[in-house]
């Protein structure tokens, strides 16, 4: 299948799933113009190749292109679809070779490892282990914290068996590059298993927020004070909504990172967050800008009434068209009352599953995936 990658967002989303499902259905695929869309030339960079090579060694693919800053791919899986034993013959680490997004590698692997896997003889149980080193705060991708804090849950909430993210070492994209590492703790679906479909509906109220903040510690009082004035604007005036801050020290004065999640009384979680990467002339100002956005952001997610945030909208396609049936996620809607319009990142995680999976989608969040074969 040839797929241009300047397709819609144009990014490197598009090559992950692209990527994510060649391995996992055996279908080889062509990508042209990887990247196409984005500032210098676009091209394939640390954080995508790192993926491509695992996938590569996982199903016997043979490549074309997987070379720093191409601008194609040919990715062809070997045909023998055999399930086999991951920490047996295949590599249980990934190194990004930098502070690339730790998430983002998982986002690419994970449907694999769900349906293609095994665990090994090693000794480790009913489960998977795989730890990729990287940034896990890095900018415009799932840092740790909305992977385990919103992603996980989650995918648990649409029948995925539970998956462990456990931190080794923080990692970060802004002030001095810092490499870390998360170790997931994945259980496939039995041979034969599939992913059954699911409806997220009926988000009901917000009864708690979960506020995880790094920074450095000198600024927590302030941190505090913002947070509390930015709940109150949050919350409605009546309801009684609980609070659960977590303050971390994130060990130099250029890195503030702050997630803020919503918990509703269904169980659902709508995350906002922001990896500051403003110039910083003092921290205690950059807190209030940064406490400010993120709170406001939530408020406009939480507006909706939707059962997901914007970037879990995205990232749960993939697993729309891979479970057989109909599967809807209640998206939320405008104040016009139309459904929430789906960002560039969802069109497009839908346009290549469409290719490859042959799902069909709607703009209510309803898909109709038929499995893989
Ligand atoms: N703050 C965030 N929290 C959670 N997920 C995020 C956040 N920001 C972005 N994402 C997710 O990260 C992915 C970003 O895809 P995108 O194609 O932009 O990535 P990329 O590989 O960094 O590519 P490029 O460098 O080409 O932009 C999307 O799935 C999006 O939902």
């Amino acid at each position: 299948i040839g797929i241009d990658g300047i397709t819609l967002e144009g990014g490197g989303q598009l090559v992950r799933i692209a990527l994510g499902l060649s391995a996992l259905t055996a279908i080889p695929i062509h990508i042209s113009n990887i990247r196409g869309k984005r500032p210098r030339g676009g091209g394939l960079k640390q954080q995508h190749l790192s993926a491509v090579k695992w996938l590569a060694q996982c199903c016997s693919a043979e490549m074309g292109g997987a070379e720093n800053k191409s601008k194609h791919l040919e990715f062809i899986p070997s045909q023998d679809k055999t399930v086999g034993s991951i920490d047996v013959s295949w590599p249980s680490e990934i190194d990004i070779g930098g502070a690339g997004s730790i998430g983002l590698v998982f986002q690419a692997i994970l449907p694999y490892i769900l349906f293609r896997t095994r665990p090994g003889a090693g000794g480790h149980g009913n489960q998977v282990h795989v730890t990729i080193k990287g940034g896990t705060n890095t900018s415009f991708s799932p840092s740790y914290d909305y992977i385990a804090q919103v992603l996980l849950p989650t995918l648990e909430k649409i029948g995925i068996p539970h998956i462990r993210a456990s931190l080794d070492r923080r990692g970060w994209s802004t002030g001095p590059i810092d490499i870390g590492g998360v170790t997931f703790s994945i259980t496939p679906f039995a041979e034969g298993g599939f992913l059954r479909p699911f409806d997220l509906k009926d988000r009901g109220d917000i009864v708690r927020f979960e506020a995880r903040a790094i920074i450095p510690r000198d600024c927590e009082a302030r941190f505090r004070e913002e947070l509390n004035e930015g709940i109150t604007r949050l919350s409605k005036e009546d309801a009684e909504v609980d609070l659960d801050v977590q303050v971390e020290e994130s060990g130099h004065r250029t890195r503030l990172y702050f997630l803020l999640v919503a918990v509703s009384e269904n169980g659902y979680r709508l995350g906002r967050d922001w990896l500051y990467d403003h110039k910083i002339k003092d921290a205690g100002v950059a807190i209030s800008k940064l406490v400010k956005q993120v709170t406001k952001e939530l408020r406009q997610e939480l507006y909706h009434g939707g059962c997901v945030d914007e970037y879990m909208r995205d990232q749960l396609v993939v697993f729309q068209a891979l479970s057989k049936g109909t599967s809807r996620v209640d998206v939320g809607r405008s104040s016009n009352g139309e459904p929430v319009p789906a960002s560039l990142h969802t069109e497009t995680a839908e346009w290549v599953a469409a290719k490859l999976l042959a799902a069909e989608f709607d703009d209510h969040g309803m898909c109709r995936g038929r499995g893989y074969v």
